[in-house]
């Protein structure tokens, strides 16, 4: 099985030239290439990779055969030499018949950004649904790169050491595949049935989910460890945790909710990663309030948010209510703090600062509460006045003029529902200003 078997090749160290071709499509994107290719140099030293060298080109578009272009393949073969490497990493998505191609011209084994994130995955999995989910993201990336024969096909799935799916060399038979993709489908059901049946027990509980999502690194673990006690794996390193962990969670009232840590995303994140780790991120979707945490010192940042931003979208859950948390504010640069957004809805953290871990808890609390709001509402608007009895919880009323001022803790749901005849009536100035760090 693919998990089991690649303690056997680590005496074997993969030594890599990663090589990135910006083409005119990719320049469309506005995407930054660089940032990108810093990030592959991360994740080769996330996958145990020593990296010899870095090679660009840039292109029109990419070469049918060899994805760059020829004059680029024969730089890479003597870097390659030269530097005594094994292997060669793109930061590009590659077809089967490049891989192909490459590995003829080359002689190395060639692997491309998203087996690279496959293979960090399949290092990771730890629990049942994890190691089936890899499994099969691994298949259905591979599955359309099988095509035509030869030795190369089975190293295709090898990735870096031998965790790739094609380590069985007969699994390599197309059908086999299939088969195997079909299996493990079904397994996923039947963890995803469970899940569900986990998730129904804890709804009819009264349980609130509350989900950490961000882009990998940014330190979600860290909060759940932070805030609740939980014994989770950290480390200053791309993908840390692959599989949810869910841990109660009291809040400052004496509620409790339950938090989950959630695998962390990244750019370019491959649609069969999307689609293999539903039922994992399927607990975003569950939740009734996103803490979106942020490494505020990235100097990245921006790019980082967008990205969990539009995978929050892939997901359905781009209209759940958010906090964003810019964590690691104790790192940042006088001139970072000063860029960051401010306002309701965005707190500046450590997640090493008790003080500010209260801050969290007590917004996550606002958040699932309600709010408070005062309402100015003119004397003569009796109706108003017996909504704001109705959806609210009145804690106060004075009288200004001919208006009555009202200081009133609103649910969430409530106010959404009604909040539209209200609107207008808040009134800002009697608003607190928003807490800042
Ligand atoms: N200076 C500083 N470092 C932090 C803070 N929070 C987390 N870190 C560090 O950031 C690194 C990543 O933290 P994790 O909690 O593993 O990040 P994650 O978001 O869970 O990452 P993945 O699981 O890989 O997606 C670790 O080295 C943490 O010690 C913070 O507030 N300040
Ligand atoms: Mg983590």
């Amino acid at each position: 099985m693919a998990i089991t078997t690649h303690e056997t090749d680590t005496d074997i160290q993969d030594r890599a030239i990663l090589v990135s071709l910006v083409t005119d499509e990719i320049k469309r994107t506005g995407l930054d290439p660089e940032y990108s290719l810093q990030e592959l140099v991360q994740l080769a030293e996330t996958a145990g990779v020593e990296v010899l060298d870095v090679l660009r080109q840039n292109k029109e578009t990419p070469d049918s055969r060899w994805f760059i272009g020829k004059g680029k393949v024969e730089e890479v073969r003597m870097a390659a030499e030269a530097l005594g490497a094994n292997t060669a990493i793109f930061d590009q998505e590659l077809s089967g018949a490049q891989v192909r191609n490459l590995e003829e011209a080359l002689d190395l084994k060639i692997i491309d950004r998203t087996q690279l994130i496959l293979d960090i995955f399949a290092g990771r999995a730890k629990t049942r649904e994890g190691i089936i989910q890899v499994e099969l993201a691994q298949l259905s990336y591979l599955l359309p790169r099988l095509s035509g024969h030869g030795k190369n096909l089975s190293r295709l799935g090898g990735g870096i050491g031998t965790r790739g799916p094609g380590e069985s060399k007969l699994e390599t038979d197309r059908r086999h595949i299939r088969d195997r993709i079909g299996e493990l489908k079904r397994q996923l059901d039947e963890v995803v049935k469970t899940r569900t049946l986990h998730r129904e027990r804890r709804r009819k509980s009264g349980a609130v989910q509350v989900a950490l999502v961000g882009y990998t690194n940014a330190g979600k673990s860290t909060l759940l460890k932070q805030l609740t006690d939980a014994d989770v794996y950290i480390e200053n390193q791309l993908f840390a945790t692959l599989d949810p962990t869910s841990r109660a969670f009291e809040l400052p009232g004496g509620k409790e909710v339950v938090l989950t840590d959630t695998v962390g995303f990244i750019q370019n994140l491959p649609h069969e990663v999307v689609a293999a780790f539903r039922a994992t991120l399927e607990e975003v979707n569950e939740a009734s309030l996103v803490l979106h945490v942020v490494d505020a010192s990235s100097p990245n940042r921006e790019e980082q948010m967008e990205v969990v931003q539009r995978i929050l979208g892939e997901l359905g859950a781009a209209g759940k209510p958010q906090i964003v948390l810019f964590n690691k504010i104790d790192i940042c640069s006088p001139e970072q703090r000063e860029m960051l957004p401010s306002g309701p809805g965005y707190l500046k953290i450590s997640a090493f600062s008790p003080d500010d871990l209260a801050r969290v808890a007590e917004a996550v609390q606002d958040e699932l509460s309600g709010e408070t709001l005062t309402f100015r509402i003119p004397g003569n608007r009796g109706d108003l006045s017996s909504l704001l009895y109705r959806v609210g919880d009145v804690l106060d009323q004075t009288f200004d003029g001919s208006d009555i001022l009202y200081h009133v803790r609103l649910n969430k749901d409530d106010y959404e529902k009604w909040g539209y005849q209200l609107a207008e009536y808040v009134d800002e100035s009697a608003e607190q200003p928003a807490e800042e760090s």
